[in-house]
């Protein structure tokens, strides 16, 4: 519906992780409008922290928070002592960030108990995702218990990715029965970034094609063509792909089994040291690039080492998506690091003139620069800030609006 009258709806977008709790009061109508926003650090350990931003007031409060249910009533408590009360609030909808979707979701769904069993069942999948979005999802349902909440999910913009793309040659019984395939992550980041960079540059999405660079804790890349995704790193969980902050990215499977046999280590254990003792963490003590750049400048070999191979990794997937794209218009570098580390991106492009892309050194470390290729390049390098939030609540809205018993 299109003729109600939207004025001053908004929408709360909540995106839980393992022990942090994000979350967005966004206009329902110009979704890159926060009207606040906040951050609620190590839940479940000793000093949990809670940063709420509204307008140009910043609260800091640190208290314990045993779990996500206490870090909703936190948020709530926080909106309260700002003087903008959630009950108060014009609000058209909860939206929640879902890392796995499997094959069931490709599109955003209005949450119901049915949806919920099915994000349940994903776990396996998204082990140290699902559970804790799960988790945000139940608890708001419980709070916000007149309002649609909707489920966006990180893989279902990468589901248009081709068969060959997002096929592993393993046995059918696998793929057929146990959903074995790639579905990528960060769905909702790749799918902003590579609007904007249609944006940037001037040109229709549908005749733009991309590389997107989202280097956060977790990092992924993707090739977009014409809007549509057709590769990305991560697959069938957000393990493969690139080195991260705490996970190994591509690896040769076998030195899973090698290790069981050699030193006894369970596969719980090799599960849990390849996602949360790996990458970053392993390579250079650091999982936090800033910490990994620091050290590095200060002569520390294995970090120098680590950024080396971080770089590196990035660099092949940009010359397989050129390949797998035919032409690129532009190399897209967002989220934390990509977003705020000009080493890094300089690293990554170092030697890819042979593709056509040049970066300009100037405009590379100058902060809030958005073009930073040469004007020879003829592939543009981009730093576009993502916001997954905005899309969340863009693609929330959309269906809550579309719903029959829409106002
Ligand atoms: N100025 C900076 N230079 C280098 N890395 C940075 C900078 N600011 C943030 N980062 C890095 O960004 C990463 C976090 O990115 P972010 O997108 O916030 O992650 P996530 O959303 O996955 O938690 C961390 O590794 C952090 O060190
Ligand atoms: C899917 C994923 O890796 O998400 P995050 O970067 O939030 O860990
Ligand atoms: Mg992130």
């Amino acid at each position: 519906m299109t003729t109600a009258n939207h004025t001053n709806q908004h929408v709360l977008v909540i995106n839980c992780g393992s022990s942090s709790l994000k979350y967005q009061l966004l206009n329902a109508d110009h979704t890159t409008e926060a009207l606040a926003s906040g951050l609620i650090e190590r839940i479940g350990q000793a000093q949990s922290t809670l940063t709420h931003r509204h307008g140009s007031h910043k609260r800091r409060i640190e208290q314990a928070i045993p779990d996500h249910a206490a870090a909703l009533d936190a948020m709530q408590a926080a909106f309260v002592e700002t003087a903008t009360p959630l009950s108060e609030t014009n609000l058209v909808a909860v939206a929640h960030r879902v890392v796995h979707g499997g094959e069931k979701f490709v599109a955003p769904v209005l949450v119901t108990d049915e949806v919920e069993k099915t994000i349940a069942s994903l776990i396996p999948l998204a082990p140290l995702h699902n559970p804790a979005n799960l988790q945000g999802i139940r608890t708001a349902r419980n709070i916000f218990d007149n309002l649609p909440q909707v489920a966006v999910f990180d893989t279902a913009f990468h589901s248009t990715m081709p068969e060959h793309a997002r096929t592993y040659a393993v046995p059918r019984q696998w793929r057929e029965q146990y959903g074995v395939r790639r579905y990528g992550f960060h769905g909702t980041s790749h799918s902003y970034v590579s609007r904007e960079a249609a944006r940037i540059l001037g040109r229709d999405v549908a005749d733009c094609n991309v590389i997107v660079a989202h280097l956060g804790n977790g990092a992924s890349i993707s090739a977009v063509q014409g809007g549509r995704c057709i590769d990305t790193s991560m697959g069938m969980t957000p393990l493969e792909g690139l080195i991260m902050g705490t996970r190994c990215g591509d690896i040769d499977p076998a030195l899973i089994f090698y290790l069981h046999r050699q030193t006894g280590a369970s596969f719980e254990e090799l599960d849990q040291t390849l996602n949360q003792k790996s990458g970053m963490a392993a390579l250079a003590g650091e999982s936090d690039m800033r910490a990994v750049e620091a050290a590095a400048d200060h002569g520390d070999a294995d970090s120098q080492m680590a950024l080396e191979a971080y770089a590196y990794r990035i660099r092949k997937y940009i010359g397989a998506y050129t390949a797998a794209l035919g032409r690129v218009d532009a190399v897209v570098f967002t989220a934390g690091i990509g977003e705020n580390s000009p080493g890094v991106r300089a690293r990554v492009l170092d030697g890819l003139s042979g593709l056509g892309i040049e970066i300009d050194q100037e405009a590379n470390h100058t902060p809030g620069t958005t073009v930073i290729s040469t004007a020879v390049s003829s592939t543009k390098v981009l730093v576009i800030a993502t916001n997954e939030e905005s899309e969340i609540a863009q693609q929330a809205v959309a269906l809550v609006r579309h719903m029959p018993d829409a106002d």
